[in-house]
């Protein structure tokens, strides 16, 4: 656990503790104050146990506005004055809350305010009109997430039935880190799904003795930052299922600009694991369909059910606090639009960090229009806070279809660790892909640089919004404020050719040529 967590934590510890022995009148009766105390030790014990505790609110993020930095320089560091102002504000408007909604849960009040962006007026609102809504129950259940309280099912009638996770799905307010401490929170947050303790332990330790066998000839991983290379602060190799595959790759798929000559095939361990991974990973993209999408329909260019399967894989290897990965989203060059990336964790709990960078477009053949776009308001989603996932060893993280065209995702660094009693200050993580036939580097077109193209979707431009093209692969890279309809001016400053094709997919995710 981290000092300024301690110290958070802490501080807000002796907060609640000082409010509930209090005399305060506003703020409700003995019952509140009794849980609110309970929340107190609840919120000490949810930095050390993840899987038992609501979620949590960190302080603002201002390098997530420093994102050009994130990859060439990881080691930022809060400003921790600013980290307790904003959690002292926090507990004072709970308090508040909990004044003029004495019966709610310090967890409900916080998701509470988490939803309206810290305003005590609207969430007390809130709190009232569900309460209205729910007037059969006389007391409000408890709730795993602030999705579940807002949801209109009503408990007493499905006690069994999980709450509907909104699509799409809530925004996190502005420059805050909302810490989802249980798997169950997870995909009310962010398009992904946690799923500790995934593999039988024998398994889990057999697989991570042969990755930690890989791991010492790995190199560092090559970042193509403003038309440099980077290295980011990690080292990671690349698998795939057979030596064929590893000879095609080395011939012609290219990751970054160049091609990758260190191409591994899958360890004995990994060929076990895939069976299964791939049988749960395809029940949980059904359970998705039927339970998250519009009309429990699979979205457009996702591959049909059950054909979800693992044909590559990048080992990751974070030795230490300090090493990270910057943000990015995956390239969809060979794995096609609306792909899912299935990733195990061992080792070291690291926090995996996500933040919506565009809208789900749903349809992306139509001009975009969003709902609830008033005149001059910012696009929410460009401004969004940012979700922190803890992974703890031998979990399963699924990115799920909406993952890469509207989120990216980082490896935070860390100012402290809880070193594993296998890899000591090692985290392992392996991200199992699905490469597609129709997407093979002699099938996908070529820029006028004469390499193959990558496959991005635009975020920027309204109209095109969530549109895929195919564009030079030279100065496309892994630029976090990349202005995609720039690309034709943009293009030839950074030394590529500027080449952009609009790319059509069929339902199923097959490109389309014309
Ligand atoms: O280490 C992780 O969990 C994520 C790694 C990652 O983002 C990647 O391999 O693309
Ligand atoms: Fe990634």
């Amino acid at each position: 656990m981290s000092r300024d967590r301690n110290t958070t934590a802490q501080k807000k510890r002796n907060f609640f503790e000082a409010f509930a022995k209090s005399k305060a009148p506003a703020v409700g009766g003995s019952v509140v104050k009794k849980k609110v105390l309970e929340y107190a030790h609840n919120t000490a014990a949810s930095r050390v146990n993840i899987l038992s505790a609501p979620a949590i609110l960190e302080a603002p993020e201002e390098e997530r506005n420093k994102s050009k930095d994130d990859v060439s320089s990881p080691n930022q560091t809060y400003q921790r004055r600013e980290v307790e102002e904003e959690e002292e504000s926090t507990d004072f408007k709970l308090a508040l809350l909990s004044s003029l909604q004495p019966s709610l849960s310090p967890e409900m009040l916080l998701e509470l305010l988490l939803t309206c962006n810290g305003s005590v007026e609207e969430a007390s609102k809130l709190a009232s009109l569900s309460s209205q809504s729910k007037s059969k129950s006389t007391s409000i259940p408890t709730q795993s997430s602030l999705s579940t309280f807002l949801s209109p099912v009503d408990d007493t009638e499905q006690p069994q039935q999980a709450r509907k996770i909104p699509f799409p799905l809530l925004p996190i307010p502005k420059f805050k880190t909302l810490h989802l401490t249980t798997p169950s929170q997870v995909p009310y947050y962010v398009p992904a799904t946690l799923h500790p303790s995934f593999l039988p332990t024998d398994l889990a330790n057999e697989l991570l003795s042969e990755c930690l066998a890989e791991v010492p000839s790995f190199g560092k991983y090559e970042f193509r930052l403003f038309e440099r290379n980077v290295s980011s602060p990690h080292t990671a190799s690349f698998f795939v299922k057979d030596a064929e595959m590893a000879a095609r790759h080395r011939r012609g798929y290219m990751y970054n600009g160049s091609v990758l000559d260190d191409i591994r095939t899958f360890t004995p361990t990994m060929h076990k694991v895939i069976p299964i991974l791939e049988s749960f990973v395809n029940d949980q993209i059904s359970h998705r369909i039927s339970t998250v999408y519009p009309d429990g329909k699979k979205l457009k260019h996702m591959l049909p059910p059950g054909k979800w399967h693992i044909t590559s894989a990048f080992m990751n290897c974070y030795d230490g606090a300090k090493q990270s990965v910057g943000w990015h989203s995956d390239q969809l060059t060979y794995l096609g639009p609306r792909t899912v990336i299935a990733s195990i964790s061992f080792g070291v709990e690291r926090e995996f960090r996500l933040r919506r960078v565009a809208p789900v477009v749903v349809d992306t053949s139509l001009p975009f229009s969003p709902d609830s776009e008033k005149e001059g308001e910012e696009w929410k989603w460009q401004t969004e806070g940012q979700a922190s996932v803890h992974l703890p060893h031998n979990s399963l993280l699924i990115m799920h279809a909406e993952c890469q065209e509207s989120w990216k995702h980082s490896i935070h660094p860390a100012n402290n660790i809880q070193p594993h009693p296998v890899t000591g200050n090692k985290r392992i993580n392996v991200t199992f892909r699905c490469y597609r036939e129709e997407f093979q580097p002699d099938k996908i077109p070529k820029c006028k640089c004469g390499v193959g193209c990558v496959l991005k979707t635009v975020q920027r431009v309204k109209e095109k919004m969530g549109w895929y093209f195919w564009g030079c692969q030279v100065g496309n890279q892994w630029k976090d404020d990349d202005d995609d309809e720039g690309v034709s001016k943009d293009r030839k400053k950074d030394g590529g050719c500027g080449y952009l094709v609009f790319a059509k997919f069929d339902d199923d995710g097959d490109p389309i040529w014309e």
